[in-house]
């Protein structure tokens, strides 16, 4: 089996412990001290250091984003990270650094302060007060183009930004992502010609408000000042979400396209992807792409795959495309995902054959069900790691010889009734190859698992819980490079055997023992913090209300 984590969580490592504690008490008078003298700690170079891989940021201890200022090819994580993975005997642990600056493609700002003054940026520590970041290092040299668009719109419009105190205002947040998918340039200059998708998060119910008529009037001034027609052509389209909640959410559910091309392509993986705004999309494209490479080399040819987690499915089609999968199955639980899957599916090379199903639904809910009919299950999970059921599940197939056996004990279980479920297992989108996969009746189980890891410390809990008993074995581990300068969020990828020696019974004790450390744990992350990828402040976290820019 083979795992990949992702690298997002892995930075995290030793830094994470101290920012973990940092979020617990992050509502109190003394956080702020605490936080400060921990990034100032971290402030202060090694006796190795060098200003080639400083982040050389003037917002660093003001903004929340960065936490790492030196080394940032070498976070922190990766020499504990080495130490994990060498004790459950992978000694050839490798980390990719990738570019150090500019390497954030998608960057959600919380936009606040006056129409004269508006600030544009992320939360400083364990506040709600909005930093603004115009020479943010890690942003896209074209997020941070559109962000000064933006604002001089804001102030020639009289926009009023948002005030989360009152719920008044216009305009709430910014989503802007960059494509550097061009075809009229040389590879070389596409990266830093890159085209911005800007999504305005609007404080109205939809299109139909008072305030339209200003919604209406920011994007025709940011398309004639940075559209096709403009001097600098940099953005690519517009899109506005329609948000009046005030619970912990930075999109509403309503999306309007307002101008340029509605499809936004990336070129990833060896395939071309379609992303809309609503759908989750990694913001480190290049370190993405490699991690990609890396992962098909560990899918055999000819493998039938599930990709659990699957968001708009760039990891399935990617190896669905480089592998000669028979099948590739999706399961994502974002309907939102949908539309750019199809997208993208539409530009798979014609010459692949392979059986594709798409299906929005809960990977944690009958995991066996998913897992049938794979040679292959590759996970990536949000922050929070897998969940109980599906460690679970992966650990009932490691431990049955007989994959008949296994098909039947789970056949005999109960016959499904529940309309839901019958529904969620019907793929939303299926594309057949010519063999016709039919991959309910197949007796085949899991036999790799690539584990991709946003999360270092439920990574670890659950690699270990998954070696446990010798259920599954672990063969490779990479790391990457998705967020330097954070501590918080590395990818990591790992490569996991299963052995057949496991006993279910004895398995099923164990999961019950961690089921219980697992709550516990909650007890110290604040709630939204499991439920919500969006959410990266302390206080939102701990207050339980209005939605923080991801870092
Ligand atoms: C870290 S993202 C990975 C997305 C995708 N693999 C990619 O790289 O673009 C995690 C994804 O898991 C989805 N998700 C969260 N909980 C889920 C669940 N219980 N079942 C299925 N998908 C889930 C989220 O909507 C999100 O798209």
């Amino acid at each position: 089996m083979s795992l990949l984590l992702p690298p997002t969580i892995l930075v995290t490592a030793r830094p994470a412990l101290r920012h973990r504690s940092s979020a617990v008490v992050a509502v109190s008078s003394s956080s702020n001290c605490r936080q400060k003298s921990t990034l100032h700690a971290e402030a202060v170079p090694s006796s190795s250091s060098s200003t080639a891989t400083a982040l050389n940021c003037q917002h660093f201890q003001v903004c929340s984003g960065c936490s790492q200022e030196w080394d940032l090819d070498r976070p922190h994580i990766v020499s504990e990270a080495s130490r994990f993975f060498q004790e459950l005997g992978v000694s050839d642990f490798s980390f990719e650094s990738g570019i150090l600056w500019e390497w954030r493609c998608r960057a959600k700002l919380a936009i606040r302060g006056t129409s004269e003054m508006p600030l544009v940026g992320l939360y400083e520590e364990g506040t709600h007060s909005v930093v603004d970041i115009p020479a943010c290092r890690a942003h896209h040299p074209s997020v941070n183009a559109a962000v000064k668009l933006l604002k001089e719109g804001i102030s020639v419009l009289d926009i009023q930004p948002y005030d989360e105190d009152l719920g008044t205002g216009e305009l709430r947040y910014v989503q802007i992502a960059t494509t550097t998918y061009s075809t009229s340039l040389p590879v070389a200059a596409r990266y830093q010609n890159g085209k911005v998708q800007v999504s305005l998060v609007w404080n109205s119910k939809n299109e139909l408000s008072a305030s339209s008529e200003k919604l209406n009037a920011l994007a025709a001034f940011l398309w004639k000042n940075g559209g096709p027609r403009s001097n600098t052509h940099l953005v690519h389209s517009i899109w506005v979400n329609f948000q009046t909640s005030t619970i912990n959410r930075i999109f509403g559910n309503r999306w309007m396209h307002l101008l340029g091309h509605k499809d936004f392509w990336e070129r990833i993986g060896g395939i071309d992807i379609s992303l809309d705004p609503a759908s989750f999309g990694q913001a480190n494209t290049q370190a993405f792409n490699s991690l990609l490479r890396k992962l098909q080399s560990y899918v055999p040819y000819g493998s039938s795959v599930v990709d659990l987690y699957a968001g708009a499915g760039i990891i399935g089609l990617s190896v669905a495309a480089t592998r000669k999968c028979r099948s590739v199955k999706f399961v994502e639980i974002n309907k939102e995902s949908k539309l750019s899957f199809e997208k993208s599916l539409s530009r798979l090379p014609k010459h692949i054959d392979c059986s594709i199903f798409w299906h929005n639904a809960d990977a944690s809910a009958e995991p066996l069900h998913w897992l049938r009919g794979s040679n292959v299950v590759i996970v990536d999970p949000p922050r929070k790691g897998l969940d109980q059921s599906l460690l679970d599940a992966l650990m009932v197939i490691s431990s049955q010889k007989n994959s008949k056996a296994l098909s039947g004990s789970i056949i005999r279980e109960k016959e499904e009734k529940r309309p839901w479920v019958l529904r969620a297992r019907e793929a939303t989108v299926h594309v057949e190859s010519k063999s016709r996969i039919n991959w309910e009746k197949d007796q085949t189980w899991p036999e790799f698992l690539i584990y991709i890891s946003c999360g270092w410390e439920s990574f670890k809990e659950d690699c270990r819980f998954l070696l446990s008993n010798n259920a599954w074995h672990l063969e490779k581990a990479h790391g990457f490079n998705f967020f330097p300068g954070t501590q918080r969020y590395q990818k990591c990828s790992l490569l996991l055997g299963t052995s057949s020696h496991g006993r279910v019974q004895a398995h099923r004790v164990r999961s019950q023992s961690r089921r219980r450390s697992r709550d516990s744990a909650s007890v110290l992350r604040p709630r939204c913090r499991r439920r919500s990828e969006e959410c990266g402040s302390p206080f939102a976290r701990a207050q339980g209300r209005t939605a923080c820019p991801t870092r």
